[in-house]
Parts: C-alpha cells; structure tokens; sequence
C-alpha cells in the first residue's frame, strides 16, 4: 500500500477520490499539460476521477504508488512511480500546480519518494523521461543524481505530435552514495531551491560506529523500531540504537540510547556481545555492535516517534531494514529458533 511521507513541510499521501476537482483544476492547464505525454487537453473532469481510482487499484496491487503532495491540506502536485513487472525497477514522473514552480518542492517530494522507493521499496533503478523542452524538469532529476541515458521520441497526446524525449535513471548503488541530507521538517521550500542543480556530490566514506540491541520478551520475540519520518532512512525498521558518542564506551551510548528511545533502564542489565555488522552504508561504513539484552527496567514506549514491534525470528524478514541490517536476520532466527 502506498504509505504517507513527509518531504520537508509538504505531506505526500495517497490520492482520495475527493482529490478529482483539484486534480482536474490543476492539470486542466496547458503549461502543465503540454509537458504530460499521456493525457489529452483539455482534461476532462471524469479523467481526474478515473485516474484516481485507478491509482488506488494500482497501490492495492502494488503495481504502482502514485502520492498527492499536499500542503496544510491543499493538494498542490503529485509524484509517482510505477514498477516493472518484476518489480525490481520503476519510472518515476511528477505534475505540480505552476504556482509553487522554482520553489523546491518538486525536487523535495520526488526525492523523498526515490529516497522510499530505493530504501523500503529495493528497487534497483528508476528511470525517467522527460519532453526534451522541458528543461526545469531535467534539473529536477539530476539534483536526485539521475542520469541522461539516451535521446527518444514519443507521442504527446496534448500536443499531438510526436515529440523528443530524454531518458534518464538512476541506479541504486548510485543514489545509496549521493550527498543528500535527511529532510529537515523546518527546511522551506525556498530554501531546498536555492541548491544548485549540479548532481549531488559522492561523499567520501568514514566509519560510523553505532551500538544497537536486540531486546527479547519473554516470549522470544525481537523488539524492533521504525525510523519515523523526517529522518535518514525513514520508514525503514531496525534495531534500536543510535550513534557512539565522543567519551562514551559502546555499553553507555547503549544504556543512554534505550533510555532516549525507549524509556527502558539498561543499568546493571546482561549485555551480551552477540555479533556486529561491517558494512557499506552508502554515506559512511557502519560499524554496529548487536547486543542481546533479555532483562531492563521499564516498558519499552516510543519516545521519538518511532512506531514498535514485537517480531517474531520468523518473521523478521517481513520487516523492510536497512541494508547493513539484512545478514543479521538468519544470524537471529539461528539463536532464537
Ligand atoms: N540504531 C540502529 N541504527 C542502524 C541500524 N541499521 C543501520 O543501518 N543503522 C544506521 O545507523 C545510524 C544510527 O544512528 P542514529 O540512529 O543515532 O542516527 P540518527 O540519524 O537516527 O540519529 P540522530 O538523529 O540522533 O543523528 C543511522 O544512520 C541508521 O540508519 C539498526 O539496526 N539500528
């Protein structure tokens, strides 16, 4: 199902049948329009709403994820994705009211949703076609680290005509390397604009040293946590945990970090060493102690946001995590099974 996410102040969720006379209202428009290969101008208005169910037909199958990008409320553009038949790649393409073009929030939302469909998603590539007049929207792509591929030609229906496109992707490895920061929910949109249109930088990588526990009810069951949105790898669940800090040993940036997180004690608890993950993280190379802790002080309560879950080994997979996270799950089921 296509899930809400934040893009800096905009809310991206799924469209709502009462969405039509906005949508209708804003493709009507031949600037819009023009740019759209599919759609025919003037749009009419039961087009709006078969579009929209279609989209809701879509998330339930999973075929495609379509988000209306919304701010306090009004919708003011859309971005989807649809996938591959194998689902392991997806074209991205995006619409936005005149009004807030130049502003940054086309950037900020498509991000986001490449952001979610590279992390939770999995894709490997996404790709993305763009009428060869359309320049703004080029620079769009290239700020999320898309690349042109090739030159082609389709039929625009609002035009028409038969018209050169440029086709662009981006490949997984790439974007999990580029330089881009965790949206920050105070960031205007004016502000996000001001980025340049260059390809996001390569950072270099640095070691992050960061402890997490797996914390087992009685029951066996494995605590884990969802990055809330706004956060670098938003939606994703894993282990809780956090950062070393500077003068801290991996033991106290443990207790310190479950009692930020969680509201648990940790003091005096069993932290057994259980193994540790040395991976690419993209950005960095993680560097995580995993600890078993089966006894704290406290009910585990989500102090920042994040959603929780009791998870059963058997069941960890179905969990989407970060990368790094993966070859922990077997090393856990083993334990535990
Ligand atoms: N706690 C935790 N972090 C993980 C796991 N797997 C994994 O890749 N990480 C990464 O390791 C880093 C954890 O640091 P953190 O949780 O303090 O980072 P943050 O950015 O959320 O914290 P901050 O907002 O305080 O800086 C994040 O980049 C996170 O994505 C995991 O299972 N548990």
């Amino acid at each position: 199902m296509t899930p809400e996410l934040k893009a800096g102040d905009f809310l991206l969720r799924p469209l709502r049948p009462e969405d039509a006379p906005a949508v209708h209202r804003l493709v009507n428009d031949w600037s819009v329009v023009r740019m759209l290969s599919r759609l025919p101008f003037p749009y009419p208005r039961d087009l709006a709403q078969k579009w929209i169910a279609s989209t809701l037909e879509d998330s339930s199958r999973g075929s495609a994820h379509h988000f209306a990008i919304t701010r306090d409320g009004i919708l003011l553009g859309a971005v989807g994705l649809v996938l591959s038949d194998d689902k392991r790649s997806a074209s991205l393409g995006y619409w936005a009211s005149p009004a807030t073009w130049g502003q940054g929030m086309t950037t900020s939302a498509a991000r986001r949703v490449t952001e979610w469909a590279i992390q939770v998603l999995k894709l490997e590539k996404l790709t993305a076609d763009v009428a060869v007049d359309n320049p703004a929207s080029s620079a769009v792509l290239r700020k999320l680290g898309f690349r042109e591929t090739g030159r082609s030609s389709r039929r625009f229906v609002s035009r028409g005509t038969e018209c050169p496109i440029i086709v662009h992707e981006l490949a997984r490895s790439t974007f999990l390397q580029l330089d881009i920061p965790a949206p920050v929910e105070t960031a205007s949109p004016a502000a996000l604009e001001d980025q340049p249109s260059a390809p996001a930088p390569i950072r270099k990588p640095r070691t992050l040293l960061v402890v997490a526990a797996a914390l087992l009810d009685a029951q066996g069951r494995i605590l884990l946590a969802r990055r809330p949105e706004g956060k670098r790898l938003a939606g994703l669940w894993e282990f809780p945990g956090g950062k070393v800090e500077r003068d801290e040993t991996p033991e106290q940036a443990l207790i310190r970090e479950m009692k930020e997180e969680l509201d648990v004690d940790l003091t005096g608890a069993c932290l057994a060493p259980f193994t540790f993950v040395s991976e690419n993280a993209g950005p960095f190379h993680l560097l995580m102690p995993l600890y078993v802790v089966r006894r704290w002080r406290g009910v585990p309560a989500p102090r920042e946001g994040q959603a929780l879950a009791w998870v059963e080994a058997a069941d960890l997979a179905k969990y989407p995590m970060p990368d790094p996270d993966l070859p922990l799950i077997p090393l856990l089921q083993e334990l535990l099974g």
